[in-house]
């Protein structure tokens, strides 16, 4: 039976008269990636906070490695790393001597601190400039080394607050390879964004919140399918349009083509392909296409996720 590495049910948190969380359950299971996906104000950061031990909920439980939080304290926070939003490091120390200060205050042995700190800033592909002051950073870079500070422990779990805000794609692109490697390594990671194709490109399971409530969640194949609508893109040489298919609505332009939604896509296809061939188009690509994340976002709030 899969194990859940955390259990939230019925979390709901208020600053004043804001609700930031009203009622909200998830499961993370043991292992996975698992996206906490929603626009600004949605509440994530609220949420990782609670889980992360730094703020109380007003009511609900959440459990880790199947113990409550409230009662489990240190034998949870031993096994858990927390990436805050905000970059929390000494600018003018050197990558090393932060990390060395993180570690101490981790309870790092120190016979094993040196090491430990060469290893995670391999892990974050930042070895080469471990002497260097984080003044001397780029974004991308410093963000990387606020992930090594987390790392160093060795957490069986790593909650990380939209970690890629703000950076270059080189840094991204580090830190997608980072997450990918521990949890080949069986660490479980709870990722929170607003950015849709880092969930598509990364996580097993999501939940999508929006005004501090539940409106999706589930495997992300399964979400996809279930509350998205498929398509039918078709491009064409040199940009010619598409020949309009009785019946069917009009295809947005996306890209260098068009994107037809539908809920027969096969016979979308065919349709397009005998009337390409009919009128002599010449096809460059032709294909159906799985929903995306924002078309089900679309559909399930009548708005855009960026616009919100
Ligand atoms: N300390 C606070 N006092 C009052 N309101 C707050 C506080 N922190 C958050 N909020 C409000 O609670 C709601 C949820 O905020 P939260 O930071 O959890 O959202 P978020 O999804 O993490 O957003 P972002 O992507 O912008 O970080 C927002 O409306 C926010 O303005």
């Amino acid at each position: 039976m899969t194990k859940n590495t955390i259990e939230v049910n019925q979390l709901a948190k208020s600053y004043g008269s804001k609700q930031a969380l009203n009622n909200i359950s998830f499961k993370v299971r043991e292992g996975s990636c698992f996206g906490l996906l929603g626009p600004n104000g949605a509440g994530k950061s609220t949420t990782m906070k609670i889980l992360s031990g730094l703020l109380d909920a007003d009511t609900g439980t959440v459990s880790m490695f199947g113990q409550g939080i409230r009662k489990a304290g240190n034998a949870v926070k031993d096994r858990l790393g927390y990436v805050p939003q905000s970059i929390t490091l000494y600018e003018k120390l050197s990558a090393y001597d932060n990390l060395q200060f993180f570690g101490e205050m981790y309870g790092v042995q120190s016979a094993s601190l040196k090491r430990r700190i060469g290893e995670v800033l391999e892990q974050v592909g930042l070895a080469d400039r471990a002497k260097d002051a984080i003044t001397t950073f780029s974004g991308g870079m410093k963000r990387r080394v606020n992930i090594a500070a987390a790392l160093l422990h060795r957490p069986k779990l790593i909650i990380m607050d939209e970690p890629t805000v703000g950076i270059d794609p080189q840094s991204r692109n580090h830190i997608f390879e980072m997450i990918r490697t521990l949890k080949n390594d069986g660490v479980t990671i709870l990722y929170s964004t607003h950015y849709m194709e880092e969930v598509e490109a990364l996580c097993d399971d999501l939940t999508i919140i929006d005004h501090g409530q539940v409106i999706a969640q589930g495997e992300l194949i399964e979400v996809l399918d279930r509350f998205g609508t498929q398509a039918v893109y078709l491009e064409l040489q040199d940009g010619q349009r598409p020949p309009s298919l009785p019946g069917s609505g009009a295809p947005a332009q996306k890209g260098r083509g068009w994107l037809l939604e539908t809920t027969n896509p096969l016979s979308i296809l065919s349709q397009w392909a005998q009337a390409c061939q009919s009128a002599s188009l010449q096809v460059k690509q032709l294909e159906i296409v799985r929903p995306t994340l924002e078309a089900v976002f679309l559909s399930l709030t009548g708005t855009t996720l960026r616009d919100n």
